[in-house]
């Protein structure tokens, strides 16, 4: 469904890779999380797969296209089979609930009937059903974002990238965003989410790609937000540690050189 093929992207104005040479598929109906430092590259990866930018060498496919041969006038048909949530939320402040997932339908022409009818349902598949007359300041910051998940699914997309989607909430209502997410992912959408939130990593138990200054580092099928990597201790026997720790002892050589 997504397939970097040796995509590295260099801004202007900067030396260093935001991306470096990734090679990755992620086949339709999966779920990945994309983890790793602030800075590594996460954005940069949706950027690209949303033609909202271009790799400044190999190539972006996405449901079988080379994004950088989509001319201009047609990048908006990529983009509506591509749903997208972000941390902050960005509803309409003016619009309803219905208002705001209705917006997503009436821009790609879709009859008031059709509205009428597609509207209440996704509300019903994100838990806010009974919620279509309130206004975004009238309701809870996961309500919000249960709106933005509404908004991103109700055209059927078949890829929902989430940026940071529980970066503003608490452990308990990151949940049951989970829980929304879970359910579109079985419903046959491809879900990419950027995170660095390390509990819902480790509950959901997907597939986790980490990058490191741009860098794939780590792709598991059912991985954790840390990978535990081997250490041999001073007395030559083994543990499992955090990636970060187990460099320590090499740390401490230097220091003493
Ligand atoms: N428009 C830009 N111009 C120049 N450099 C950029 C631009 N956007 C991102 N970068 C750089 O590219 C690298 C990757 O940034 P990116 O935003 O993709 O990281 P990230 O993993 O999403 O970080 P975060 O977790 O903080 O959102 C960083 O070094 C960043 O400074």
């Amino acid at each position: 469904m997504i397939r970097f093929e040796h995509v590295t992207k260099v801004y202007d104005r900067t030396s260093r890779p935001a991306l470096d040479d990734i090679d990755i598929e992620i086949d339709r109906g999966d779920f990945a999380f994309l983890v790793g430092a602030s800075g590594s590259g996460k954005s940069t990866f949706i950027r690209l797969v949303l033609r909202e930018d271009r790799a400044s060498s190999g190539s972006v496919h996405v449901a079988g296209q080379n994004v950088a041969r989509i001319p201009s006038w047609r990048v908006p048909r990529l983009r509506r089979g591509i749903g997208v949530v972000f941390q902050d939320f960005r509803l309409l402040p003016n619009k309803d609930v219905f208002g705001n997932v209705a917006f997503a339908m009436q821009v790609i022409g879709k009859s008031r009937a059709v509205i009428r009818q597609t509207v209440p349902e996704v509300l019903r598949t994100v838990g806010l059903e009974g919620k279509g007359k309130r206004l975004p300041h009238e309701l809870s910051g996961g309500e919000q974002q249960r709106v933005a998940i509404a908004r991103a699914i109700v055209n059927r997309p078949g890829i929902l990238l989430a940026d940071e989607p529980t970066g503003n909430l608490d452990p308990a209502t990151s949940v049951g965003i989970m829980n929304v997410l879970d359910r579109v992912n079985q419903n046959g959408t491809t879900v990419v989410m950027a995170t660095h939130d390390g509990d819902i990593v480790n509950s959901m138990r997907r597939r986790v790609i980490e990058l490191s200054a741009g860098r794939v580092v780590r792709d598991e099928a059912a991985g954790e937000y840390t990978a535990m990597i081997p250490h041999v201790r001073a007395d030559g026997s083994r543990e499992l540690l955090p990636a970060g720790q187990a460099i320590a002892p090499f740390d401490t050589e230097e220091d003493e050189a």
